[in-house]
């Protein structure tokens, strides 16, 4: 229900050339993943009955662009930011050393500006199946790590992203035909746990991580603002990695959703609900 009503008209613009950002946000435990993933296994050529919404876009994306384009392209990459260091989740170098140091974010020398991710792997991929071996990829490493730090995932952001290029003829009887190349993106960001912003009384290592998601959330929220109120003039980018990696993709020319999980055994809805009730006043900007 949710990817025909939320995430299907995403795609759609996606398709048209526009950068677009779904977002999972709720307390650890609500379901995030499960939203985002789910069940990520392919079953007779497609996805399974549980799946989230990663292997739904995949096969929906290859059946539209088979169908309606002449010449595509797909690539995607799937990044974890975890106490503001960015990790390959699916770089085929395991040398944690190697990838955790030469993911880097610069300023784009392009004219239209943005920003460069540096040292990220992209792989192009040919079919659904392809893209759904590199989430299982991404989704094990992110396991593994998971084992080593206790309740790892609910700390760590991630984002995979879908870049698409097509190419498609136009011709009608008044004008003469012509070539048509788009670029969009889609990225499925799976957030840290909310709750981690109230956690009081942290210490040491749990304090400095409460404070990363304090602030890569926060300063989500205040992009947002930014974006949303008409008398901004600056948008605090700069303040997260989570909101540098997808300066691209937030504001301007694109298309933005955040999807909130609740569970009603949480003790602390008040902050899901205030976070719907202002998502509400704002769905329609
Ligand atoms: N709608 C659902 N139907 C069935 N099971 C679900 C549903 N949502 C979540 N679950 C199950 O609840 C458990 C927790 O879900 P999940 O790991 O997705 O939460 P999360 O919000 O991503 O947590 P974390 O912040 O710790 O990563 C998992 O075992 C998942 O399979």
């Amino acid at each position: 229900m949710i990817y025909d009503d939320v995430v299907a008209p995403i795609l759609d613009d996606m398709l048209t050339g526009m950068n677009c950002t779904i977002f999972a946000y709720g307390q650890t435990g609500t379901g995030k993943t499960y939203t985002m993933s789910g069940d990520e296994k392919h079953i007779n050529g497609s996805f399974a009955h549980d799946a989230g919404i990663i292997p739904r876009v995949l096969y929906k994306l290859f059946s539209a662009l088979e169908l309606e384009y002449e010449e595509h392209s797909v690539k995607c990459s799937f990044i974890e930011l975890y106490n503001e260091d960015l990790h390959d989740l699916i770089s085929l170098n395991d040398d944690p050393v190697v990838n955790n140091k030469k993911i880097k974010i610069f300023d784009s020398t392009s004219k239209r500006g943005g920003i460069t991710i540096q040292g990220l792997e992209e792989f192009y991929i040919h079919s659904a199946d392809e893209g759904l071996k590199i989430l299982q990829r991404g989704l094990r490493k992110r396991q593994v790590a998971a084992t080593k730090i206790n309740d790892f995932s609910s700390r760590s952001h991630t984002i995979f992203t879908i870049t698409i290029y097509t190419k498609k003829s136009s011709s009608s009887s008044s004008t003469p035909s012509s070539e048509i190349f788009k670029v969009g993106k889609i990225n499925l960001v799976d957030l840290a746990g909310s709750e981690n912003i109230s956690r009081s009384g942290a210490e040491n290592k749990r304090a400095r991580e409460a404070g990363m998601i304090n602030q890569s959330l926060l300063t989500l929220g205040r992009v947002i603002n930014s974006l949303v109120d008409p008398k901004s003039s600056h948008i605090p980018y700069r303040e997260s990695k989570l909101t540098r990696l997808l300066q691209d993709s937030l504001g301007g020319h694109t298309k933005t959703c955040i999807i909130a999980t609740i569970s009603p055994v949480k003790d602390d809805l008040e902050e899901t609900l205030s976070t719907l009730e202002y998502a509400y006043q704002h769905s329609n900007k």
